[in-house]
């Protein structure tokens, strides 16, 4: 049986950390709030209140929500003052190693030896914090997304030590707040972070080298690729464009920029396979050609109901100033 949560803290209520705090309460836990002094959490507290209000009001949170997070989130003094009443921290302090490591060390101190220790670093390896905790069997990364609140992805990253019940408690109390997991290995960034942070290093070469402006960069990204992201993964997109599509493709980025745009072994393996993907069956997904025909459908009928979306939203307010 997977062990019930009912009462978490959350140390470091900025910006990530507010989100999580307001997610989790929503799912009906307690959820006391820290920071480095009590008035950070104090105000915090206050913040996401007014926040919920606000989100409620403009139906982004359910009808009651206010009421809800009024009675679930409490400002606490410390996390000494609440440690022994919580069954899970959810450590959100900036990313710096050395603060990460001397909150963890305070918040092991501070809570009763079962109490699951949860670190939302966006890309430090679980393993080079796992070390400074005496009992890395109930540590590991649970990594939100940005706004908590409504973003689905959060990947969680067992260490090498974590136990099973750990890991499945914290995909539990996650799932409960309505996002979708996928656990995933302990390297530097993850999986979101590798592919988001390689991603936006080319875009930064694109517009030093002058290819493009950052307005155009994103216009074209938002517009394509990305337009398309919102729906599938870079695996499913290959396998539906055609892996000898994308070989071919390779082909001539490795012409212009060398061996960093070689063509993947593992793409050029199956194209060589006579794997093209969805067009012959298989791909990396394993696609059945049968599913071609309802997975266009699915795929326009999507993409015309995110266009709608789009046209309603307008675009960005990026020139709009507040009031
Ligand atoms: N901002 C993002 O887009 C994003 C997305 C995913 C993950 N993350 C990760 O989440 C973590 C927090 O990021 P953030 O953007 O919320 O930062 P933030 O600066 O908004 O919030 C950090 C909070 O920690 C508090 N804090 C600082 N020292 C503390 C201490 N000793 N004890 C308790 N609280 C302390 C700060 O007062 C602040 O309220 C980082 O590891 C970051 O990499 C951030």
């Amino acid at each position: 049986m997977t062990r019930k949560i009912e009462t978490l803290a959350v140390v470091g209520s900025g910006y990530m950390g507010g989100g999580i705090a307001q997610s989790l309460a929503l799912t009906g836990c307690t959820v006391y709030l820290t920071d480095a002094d009590a008035q950070r959490a104090r105000d915090s507290h206050a913040r996401l209140l007014r926040e919920a209000e606000a989100f409620e009001s403009a139906g982004l949170f359910p009808a009651g929500s206010t009421a809800t997070l009024k009675e679930k989130l409490i400002a606490a003094e410390s996390i000494e003052a609440i440690g022994q009443r919580v069954d899970y921290v959810a450590e959100v302090v900036p990313e710096n190693l050395e603060l990460k490591l001397d909150v963890l060390k305070r918040i092991e101190a501070a809570v009763r030896p079962d109490c699951i220790i949860a670190t939302n670093t966006s890309a430090i390896p679980i393993k080079t914090m796992a070390p400074s905790l005496q009992h890395p069997s109930r540590f590991l990364g649970v990594h939100w997304m940005n706004p908590a609140p409504f973003v689905p992805a959060v990947e969680i990253i067992p260490g090498a030590d974590t136990s099973e019940d750990v890991v499945a408690a914290s995909e539990a109390l996650v799932q409960a707040a309505g996002k979708v997991t996928a656990r995933v290995a302990d390297v530097a960034g993850f999986v979101a972070n590798r592919l988001q942070f390689a991603l936006f290093k080319e875009a930064v070469a694109v517009v030093e080298e002058g290819l493009a402006t950052p307005e155009d960069v994103d216009k074209v990204v938002s517009n394509s690729f990305g337009f398309r992201l919102a729906l599938f993964g870079p695996f499913a997109i290959a396998d539906m464009a055609g892996l000898d599509v994308y070989a071919a493709s390779y082909g001539s980025l490795e012409r212009q920029y060398g061996p960093r745009f070689s063509v993947p072994a593992g793409l050029k393996q199956r194209v060589d396979q006579g794997d093209l993907g969805l067009k012959t069956g298989g791909g990396f997904l394993g696609l059945p050609p049968s599913c071609a025909q309802p997975l266009a459908a699915y795929r326009n009928k999507a993409y015309q109901r995110l266009m709608q979306l789009r046209q309603e939203l307008g675009e960005p307010p990026f020139g709009a100033s507040e009031g």
